[in-house]
C-alpha cells in the first residue's frame, strides 16, 4: 500500500477528491454530479446546531446509502450499552489484567468486549468502555455505530481503518476517532490487535480549552490528521453490522459502502499521535490536577463537568521541588477508568497494572499510590527526573461507570487489588 496522506487540523471544513473534478464547485447538490456520483449529506449534529458546533459532511458516492438490505438482529456477543441493568455497581476499587486475544477467528467487531458503561444511549449521555481484541481483518464486513462516536486507543498491533472519508493507519501511541454513524472497517497490520474503545454517546469530542496557557500547547489543532478521499468500487456479498439502541443488527450489501469518491465537510474521522501532546506541568511545587493532561473532552452541558475527558499520562520531565511527586491520595466526584498503553504507571510500579489492563476508581472510591510507591517517593532525592517508557490514559466521566456482568465475573478481575495499599502503615508522630 502506498504511503497514506492526511489533511491537518481539528474541526476544519475539509475537502478531498480521489478523482479530479469529482467535488462539485460552488454548490453541494448539483443537478448531476460529475462521474455519475450521488450526493448524500451526513449530519452528525442537528441542522440547527450553532455554526461552531455544527458537523456535517457531503459525500459524493457511487451508490447512495439507501441501497442496503433489511436489517436482522445480530447477537451482541460481549458488547453492552447503557443503561445497564444486568449487574449492580460495587463502590470498590477495581482492576483487571489484560484480556487474552481470542484464538478463534475474530474481527474487530466480533471481539469487542464491554468492560463498563454509564449514562444512557437513548438519553445521548455517557459512554461505553470496550476492549477490542482481534486476529482477523474485516474485508467483507463493515461497521456503523449509530449510538456513539468511537475513540480508539490501540495498545498492541497496528490498524488500518477504511472509512467513508478514506484510509487512516494507527499504531499504539496514536488514537483515532470515528464519527457516530460513519461506515468503516478494520484491517489488521499485525497478526493480532488489542486496544481500548471509548464509545461516546454524548457531545462529540472537542479539544480542551487552554485558558491562560494561551494560543498554543496541550493538543495542538494542526497535529490532528484526517484521511483523504479513497473509494472502493467493489461488488460482492458484503455485510453491514449496525449498532443501534444498544442492539447489533446486520444487513446484506451487494457493494462496498466505502464508495465515496469525493467529500467535503467537518464530520470526519481523525487520528492523533499522543507523542505530539505538548505537556504542561509544574516547574515549582505540588502535583497539579490531571486535567492538565486532557487531550479531548466531551462536554456534558454543565461547564467544566465532562461527559468524558480523555486524559493521558505521557513521558515527561518531573522537576517538582519539596513535593510528593506521584499522584496524591484521592477521592473524586468524577469517575476514573484507566488503561495502560505501554510501560509502567508512576502510581503503580510493582505489577498488576499492566499494558492492556484497566482500573476503575468510581465516584468517591479512594485511590492513589500503592504502598511501595508511597515509601519510595516519600524518601526519594528530588532531582529532575525523566519519566520514560510510560503511557497511561484515563476516561474520566461525571457519571458513575458501571462494570458489565462480564467485567465483574471474568477471571481477569483482580480480587486482590486492594492488597496494593495494605502495606501503608501509620507514621503519625514522625517529623517531616
Ligand atoms: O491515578 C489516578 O487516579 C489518576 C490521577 C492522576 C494524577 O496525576 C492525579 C490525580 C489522579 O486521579
Ligand atoms: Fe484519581
Amino acid at each position: 500500500m502506498s504511503e497514506l496522506h492526511y489533511l491537518h487540523g481539528f474541526g476544519n471544513e475539509f475537502e478531498s477528491e480521489a478523482l479530479a473534478g469529482a467535488l462539485p464547485v460552488g454548490r453541494f447538490s448539483p443537478q448531476r454530479v460529475q462521474y455519475g456520483l450521488y450526493a448524500e449529506q451526513f449530519n452528525t449534529t442537528a441542522f440547527t446546531a450553532p455554526r461552531a458546533d455544527n458537523r456535517r459532511t457531503w459525500f459524493y458516492r457511487i451508490r447512495p446509502s439507501v441501497i442496503q438490505g433489511r436489517y436482522r438482529p445480530l447477537e451482541n456477543g460481549l458488547t453492552r450499552s447503557a443503561p445497564l441493568t444486568e449487574a449492580v455497581t460495587p463502590p470498590d476499587m477495581l482492576r483487571w489484567s489484560p484480556l487474552p486475544i481470542p484464538t478463534e477467528p475474530t474481527d474487530f467487531v466480533a471481539g469487542l468486549t464491554t468492560l463498563a458503561v454509564n449514562g444512557s444511549v437513548p438519553g445521548q449521555a455517557g459512554i461505553g468502555i470496550h476492549i477490542y481484541r482481534a486476529n482477523q481483518s474485516m474485508q467483507e464486513r463493515f461497521y456503523l455505530n449509530a449510538d456513539g462516536e468511537m475513540l480508539l486507543v490501540p495498545q498492541a498491533g497496528g490498524l488500518r481503518l477504511h472509512t467513508e472519508c478514506g484510509i487512516l493507519e494507527l499504531v499504539p501511541g496514536e488514537i483515532a476517532v470515528i464519527p457516530r454513524g460513519m461506515k468503516w472497517r478494520v484491517v489488521l497490520l499485525n497478526a493480532t490487535a488489542r486496544g481500548y474503545v471509548c464509545e461516546n454517546y454524548g457531545h462529540p469530542l472537542i479539544l480542551a480549552e487552554r485558558g491562560p496557557v494561551g494560543a498554543n500547547g496541550y493538543a495542538n489543532d494542526r497535529d490532528f490528521q484526517t484521511p483523504v478521499a479513497a473509494f472502493e468500487d467493489r461488488e460482492g456479498a458484503f455485510e453491514l453490522v449496525t449498532k443501534f439502541m444498544g442492539q447489533n443488527y446486520v444487513c446484506d450489501l451487494s457493494h462496498s459502502p466505502l464508495d465515496v469518491v469525493a467529500w467535503t465537510g467537518n464530520s470526519v474521522p481523525y487520528k492523533y499521535d499522543l507523542a505530539r501532546f505538548n505537556v504542561m506541568n509544574t516547574v515549582s511545587y505540588d502535583h497539579p490536577d490531571p486535567s492538565i493532561f486532557t487531550v479531548l473532552t466531551s462536554p456534558s452541558g454543565q461547564a467544566g463537568v465532562a461527559n468524558v475527558d480523555f486524559v493521558i499520562f505521557p513521558p515527561r520531565w518531573m522537576v517538582a521541588e519539596a513535593t510528593f511527586r506521584p499522584p496524591w491520595y484521592h477521592r473524586n466526584f468524577m469517575s476514573e477508568f484507566m488503561g495502560l498503553i505501554l510501560g509502567v504507571y508512576d502510581a503503580k510500579d510493582s505489577g498488576g497494572f499492566d499494558p492492556g489492563g484497566a482500573s476503575l476508581h468510581n465516584s468517591f472510591s479512594p485511590h492513589g499510590p500503592e504502598a511501595a510507591v508511597f515509601e519510595k517517593a516519600s524518601h526519594a532525592e528530588l532531582k529532575p527526573q525523566r519519566y520514560e517508557n510510560t503511557l497511561a490514559f484515563m476516561f474520566e466521566s461525571r457519571y458513575v461507570i458501571q462494570p458489565t456482568r462480564f467485567a465483574l465475573q471474568t477471571p481477569a478481575l483482580q480480587t486482590d487489588y486492594m492488597e496494593c495499599w495494605a502495606g501503608l502503615t501509620k507514621h503519625f508522630g514522625e517529623a517531616a
